[in-house]
């Protein structure tokens, strides 16, 4: 029978993002790090915040089953422990068929360490005063996990009595509880069992890690032009005469009605966002927003894009640019549900087109970089929508994660 070691004694995976540059390295070999009780000073730990995708088609399983077990995702209730399992292996094979079709995995990771890594280093140039700045990627469903990423965190000295800042980034531009507030209660569950007994305030004064939270940015400036700059590019595939009539379909997960109805954020500001890139274009298309991805039979917020994309070539409307704006990496659903499924089987794959996602777009990391910066000098923990739950909240998770994230003294 294999051994289970207990949390503590389980070998770390190997998470630290790759090669530390010259200052990262520097800090990381010194070693007992002084205590930073001076949140204005470094170093300071980037946490990105995502939900994570399977790396490999074996890894497909795990995923969905966290997926599943996920109350702020899917609430099950008292049955979530019976019934979420049920359906991840329900799940499973169609879902493992389609990473599979998209090259055997999702390029999540790669994307998100990739992002992180590279906005540290700007920083490190344009806020010394807080450099380093160490990358960690803490996922909700895959591997790097927010557990690993935790205690990697304390293994490279933040913590443990020597304080510390932390920012947890979130790379969900619009805030949904689903999402952003699903990743946030799972660190504040991290770091009540991995930190609690140690903190005796609770606000970092006491060698804790203090925590800053980056929770919203649908309509920065940057990443508005990191969206314009790649609409445009697509844009200039069509011929010059229909290129302005082509129709801008903009595309975000969608969201069951009952998370609508209860008040969340995200329908909003997804839609903040698109009227802001539509600025940035001089309005000159017209454009729809559309809602993908929905699972399971419950009513969910439409309209839907595979069957706008229908609608609009039934009415003879044959230009349409697909434009993911929910995400800032490729995954699945765009990868396979809009490029295979949606353009695919269109029909008119030669005029219905998809912008590329933002991944590794330069604009786009300055944006991060410039967002981070104008946080740290801020010394907010959290934004003040942040603290306002929703009006048809009843988890006691939410009331008590948001509690904590908003009282930390940064
Ligand atoms: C902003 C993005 C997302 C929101 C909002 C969101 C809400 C949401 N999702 C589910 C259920 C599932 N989502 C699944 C996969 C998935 N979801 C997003 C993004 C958002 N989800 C992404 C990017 C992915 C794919 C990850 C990747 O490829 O790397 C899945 C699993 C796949 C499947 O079975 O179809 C489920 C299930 C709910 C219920 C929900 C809102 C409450
Ligand atoms: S569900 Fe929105 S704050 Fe709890
Ligand atoms: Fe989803």
């Amino acid at each position: 029978m294999a051994l289970r070691l207990p949390a503590a004694m389980r070998p770390l995976r190997p998470h630290r993002l790759a090669k530390p540059s010259a200052q990262q390295a520097r800090w990381l070999a010194t070693p007992v790090h002084p205590v930073t009780q001076d949140s204005g000073r470094g170093p300071t730990a980037m946490v990105f915040l995502n939900m994570g995708g399977p790396s490999t088609t074996d890894e497909v399983g795990d995923f969905l089953s966290r997926l599943f077990s996920d109350g702020d995702l899917i609430p099950l209730g008292r049955l979530q422990g019976y019934i979420g399992p049920l359906l991840s292996k329900r799940r499973t094979p169609k879902i493992q068929q389609q990473y599979a079709a998209i090259g055997g995995g999702s390029p999540i990771r790669k994307w998100s360490e990739h992002q992180c890594a590279e906005m540290c280093k700007i920083l490190d140039k344009i806020s010394p005063e807080t450099a380093p700045h160490m990358p960690y990627v803490a996922f909700r469903y895959a591997n790097p996990l927010t557990e690993d990423m935790y205690r990697q965190m304390l293994a490279d000295g933040f913590g443990n009595g020597r304080g510390g800042r932390a920012v947890a980034f979130t790379q969900y531009p619009q805030y949904s509880c689903s999402t952003t507030g699903s990743s946030l209660n799972e660190l504040w569950k991290w770091r009540q069992r991995l930190e609690g007994k140690a903190a005796l305030r609770n606000d970092g004064t006491d060698g804790t890690i203090k925590w800053s939270v980056i929770d919203r940015w649908p309509t920065h400036p940057g990443l508005v032009e990191a969206f314009a700059q790649n609409i445009e590019a697509k844009l200039l595939e069509y011929p010059e005469e229909r290129r302005n009539k082509v129709v801008l379909l903009f595309s975000a997960h969608s969201l069951p009605m009952s998370v609508v109805n209860r008040g969340d954020p995200y329908p909003a500001e997804v839609a903040a966002t698109v009227h802001a890139v539509m600025q940035r274009l001089g309005n000159a298309n017209p454009w729809r927003l559309c809602w993908q991805s929905q699972v399971g039979p419950q009513p969910w917020l439409g309209p839907q894009t595979s069957t706008s994309v229908e609608d609009y070539i039934a009415k003879g409307q044959k230009d349409l640019l697909l434009i993911p704006i929910a995400f800032t990496s490729d995954h699945i659903e765009t990868l396979y549900e809009l490029d295979k499924e949606v353009i695919g089987e269109s029909g008119h794959a030669d005029t219905v087109k998809r912008v590329e996602s933002l991944n590794g777009s330069p604009v786009f990391i300055q944006a991060l970089a410039d967002l981070a910066k104008s946080h740290l000098d801020s010394r907010v923990p959290c934004s003040t929508q942040m603290g306002l739950r929703c009006p048809g909240c009843k988890s006691e998770r939410c009331a008590e994660s948001k509690k904590f994230f908003a009282s930390q003294q940064v």
